[in-house]
């Protein structure tokens, strides 16, 4: 007799500007998932590894010319080449679906859109860092007000990049529906105004054809 292999889980990344919701819906998504039977892997970006969770101090602590805008985009795909090999891809390939907060299109919206790389650019660099580690879908939440509940919730001590002014922000807004328009078969847009269980409910909507 031959041993099954275990299904390959899937790949989920929850993106968007500040403050909209995405560390509250890693949370409430895993729940919902894992009450379907799923076994969910919540992690982080920058972050999810021992080593990437070093490079995000680096990153959003201390001044903002810390770091010029190429070092800092490099600093972001050397944690997640870290991230992707220690974390995400023994989960997925154990069989469980993995649920990150935040991922490369942070980097492309961030770093390249807002940044001034270009995207194109740092979506080279990524390459190198993850191959073909790109999510099976990404879920960008838009809310209108995201920047003042990020302001409320950090009582105005944001950290290096979440500090930086509004046009920059709003940049990082246009980057990522840009990116949604360009990958409409990976990237889906989600409404994040109303309850935490209104926002739930569309999340899973929108993972409906990856769903078992
Ligand atoms: N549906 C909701 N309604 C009202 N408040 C919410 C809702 N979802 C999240 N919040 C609150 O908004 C604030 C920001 O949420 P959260 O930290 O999940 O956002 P985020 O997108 O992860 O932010 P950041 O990218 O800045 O870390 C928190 O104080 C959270 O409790
Ligand atoms: C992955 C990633 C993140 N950023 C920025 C976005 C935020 O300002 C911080 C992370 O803080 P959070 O509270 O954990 O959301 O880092 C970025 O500029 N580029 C990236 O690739």
């Amino acid at each position: 007799m031959t041993a099954q292999a275990t299904p390959r889980g899937k790949f989920i990344s929850l993106e968007g500007g500040e403050g909209v919701g995405k560390s509250t819906q890693v949370r409430a998504l895993a729940q919902a998932l894992r009450e379907r039977g799923l076994e969910v892997v919540e992690t982080r970006e920058p972050g999810g590894s021992e080593g990437a969770e070093r490079i995000r101090d680096l990153l959003l602590q201390g001044a903002e010319d810390r770091w010029n805008a190429r070092a800092e985009a490099l600093l972001f795909a050397a944690a997640r080449a870290d991230h992707v090999v220690k974390t995400i891809e023994p989960a997925l390939a154990a069989g469980a679906w993995v649920l990150c907060d935040r991922f490369v299109d942070s980097s492309l919206a961030y770093q390249g859109g807002a940044g001034g790389l270009g995207v194109a650019e740092v979506r080279a660099i990524n390459a190198f860092a993850i191959g073909n580690g790109f999510p099976d879908r990404t879920l960008i939440l838009l809310l209108p007000d995201g920047n003042e509940r990020a302001a409320a919730r950090d009582r105005d001590r944001p950290d290096r990049i979440g500090g930086r002014p509004a046009d920059y922000h709003q940049a990082v807004d246009r980057a990522f529906r840009e990116i949604a328009a360009a990958e409409p078969e990976r990237v889906t847009l989600v409404d994040a105004t109303g309850t935490l269980e209104a926002v739930t409910a569309r999340l899973v909507a929108a993972l409906a054809d990856l769903l078992p």
